[in-house]
């Protein structure tokens, strides 16, 4: 159990002082980005070495107000933007030798422990007087940790939508915290954040979690909305819960940062670590999210459907609808896996339909040079237009917008065209989307969500908290909260990659010098952002993989 709060937090209860009093104002909210950004400003200011002390009360124990960013500069302009660690505002706690120095499969390995130096840079091409620019904390094991094995009381609750790879990040989570550390108690929450308080959570073992990885969904079950702090950090402590494992996409990793807050605001002694879950890829800074390639896999199957459908019919036509809310990745890569798609529409590139340069003349052009035709669409694209003339659906239980069925829509404009116009057509529309995103992960993605539990329990266990798990130029490091959630991660319409798709499937790029301008500009905004020397970081940026912001 953790230790008392050695201070009274504000607004506290008389009952348990490190509980806010009955009536006390609802959840604490992440500190807002520009917050981190004033303070990184500031930082940065000072002479290079150390820049950054931990914010702590004199005597530990229980603190107010934001967490600090903990940023430590170097030469050249170096950047480490450096990740929360317990013992930040619980300065005296013991700390214990690495188990797995003594493990048989672990102790042959060379340097098996990462040097506490390391840093994993956040832009891997450079030039010779240019910034090092920005890095994150390198992930694995430390030679000594903040936890006995004795001592751990994990959970592990996942939320949000579906993704492949789920349940394997859950069974390696809960077989590297065994195997590696020798931990026992490991509880499931179950139906996402909202599981703390409301639902029964289930006892996890490497023997019940063996085959899980084979299954898609995830067996702890999810959920959106729900979030409520204090219930869910009160369940947290009466459980005597000290590491929490959060699997999620970009809303769940906001959660974990207003849980982080307010565990650190009671002086608790518990690791909260996220690991990023998307299928829209959208989360930004890491490489890919899990489950993306088996995604874009499965998509092959619907869209080679689509292809002979089309190809055996007059005029065929064949529509393919899959997910990307507001990051056409899925779709993007998809189209560039596949070549038998002759036009990819996602949400980042806006369209039209009618006249010149429109959607309509390239169907038609198609279908007279080839007399058949793939199109794939990301559910978010065209959203602005299909506005015009549906009214919006409202939002989710998390407040996500939800999207008018772009599939849909599109399917009964380009028939009503072709009627209007006289020309027989055949049109089928495939919706695959829950079929992608319900599949258990594929070997590729095994592996990385394995890797992924792994650094992230090496996190957990060494102390650090308030961290995602990350893949950044194929090492894998602990990255701050709010650096995940600050933006999405989208495509970029003026980089090589969007160039490859335009120049494989040869359809119009509907862009106007305006949008190509925006374009443009954003990412100078993302360049500047990884050199770590802008004073106004705005946005953010990734060197490698589909996040790349850097053509390759
Ligand atoms: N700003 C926030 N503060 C606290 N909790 C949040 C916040 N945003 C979202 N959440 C909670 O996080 C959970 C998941 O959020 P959401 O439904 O947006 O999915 P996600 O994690 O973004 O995953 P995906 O979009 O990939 O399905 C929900 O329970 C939601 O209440
Ligand atoms: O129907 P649900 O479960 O809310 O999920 C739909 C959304 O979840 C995602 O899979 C992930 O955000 C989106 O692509 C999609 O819009
Ligand atoms: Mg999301």
């Amino acid at each position: 159990m953790a230790p008392p709060p050695a201070s009274r937090a504000a607004d506290s209860n008389p009952a348990d002082p490190s509980r806010p009093a009955a009536g006390a104002p609802e959840p604490i909210t992440v500190p807002s980005p520009r917050d981190h950004h004033h303070h990184l400003v500031d930082r940065r200011d000072t002479p290079r070495g150390r820049a950054w002390e931990p914010e702590r009360s004199r005597r530990g124990g229980a603190m107010d107000g934001a967490a600090a960013v903990k940023l430590v500069s170097g030469e050249a302009g170096y950047v480490l933007e450096d990740v929360p660690h317990v013992s930040d505002y619980l300065p005296d706690l013991p700390t214990y030798p690495n188990p797995l120095q003594d493990n048989p499969a672990y102790s042959v390995v060379k340097q098996y422990f990462v040097n506490p130096d390391d840093t994993v840079c956040q832009k891997i091409v450079v030039h010779k007087d240019g910034p090092r620019g920005n890095h994150f904390r390198r992930a694995g094991p430390r030679q000594r940790v903040y936890f006995e094995p004795d001592e751990v009381h994990a959970c592990i609750v996942t939320c949000g939508g579906l993704c492949p790879g789920l349940n394997t990040v859950i069974r390696e989570i809960v077989c590297g915290l065994s195997d590696m550390y020798g931990v026992t108690k490991i509880l499931g929450i179950q139906g996402g954040y909202r599981g703390f308080y409301a639902r029964n959570t289930i006892t996890l073992t490497p023997k019940s979690v063996n085959d899980i990885h084979k299954r898609g969904g995830t067996i702890l079950g999810s959920s959106r909305g729900g979030h409520d702090t204090m219930k869910i950090v009160d369940s947290i402590q009466d459980r005597g819960i000290n590491q929490v494992y959060v699997i999620g996409g970009d809303g769940t990793q906001r959660g974990a940062g207003v849980i982080f807050e307010e565990v650190r605001r009671r002086g608790l002694k518990v690791s909260v670590a996220g690991i990023p879950k998307t299928i829209d890829n959208d989360i930004p800074v890491i490489d890919k999210s899990f489950g993306f390639d088996t995604a874009v896999e499965e998509a092959q199957r619907a869209i080679n459907a689509a292809h002979v459908e089309a190809v055996s019919a007059e005029n065929g036509i064949g529509l393919v609808k899959l997910m990307g809310r507001h990051s056409g990745f899925i779709a993007h890569y998809a189209t560039l896996a596949s070549r038998d798609v002759d036009c990819c529409l996602i949400p980042e590139s806006p369209f039209y339909l009618e006249g010149e340069g429109g959607l309509f003349r390239y169907i038609e052009k198609r279908l007279k040079d080839n007399g058949h035709m793939v199109i794939v669409v990301a559910e978010g694209a065209g959203q602005k237009l299909i506005a015009e003339t549906m009214q919006s659906i409202g939002k989710d239980a998390s407040g996500n917008e939800l999207l008018l069925d772009v599939g849909l829509w599109l399917s009964q404009k380009i028939n009503e065209y072709f009627k209007r116009n006289k020309m027989t057509i055949n049109l089928k529309y495939i919706d695959p989307t829950y079929m992608i995103r319900a599949i258990p992960s594929n070997a590729s993605d095994n592996v990385y969500c394995t890797l992924l539990a792994h650094s992230v329990v090496h996190g957990a266990m060494a102390g650090y908290t308030g961290f995602t798990i990350g893949q950044v130029n194929g090492r894998h490091c602990y990255i701050p909260f709010y650096r995940i959630t600050e933006k999405q991660n989208r495509v970029s319409i003026t980089d090589r990659m969007w160039a490859r798709l335009l120049s494989s499937t040869n359809q119009p790029s509907f862009l106007c010098n305006k949008v190509i301008e925006e374009a443009k500009k954003e990412q100078e905004r993302t360049a500047q952002l990884i050199d770590g020397s802008s004073s106004h970081r705005k946005l953010d940026g990734k060197v490698a993989g589909p996040n790349s912001g850097d053509a390759k």
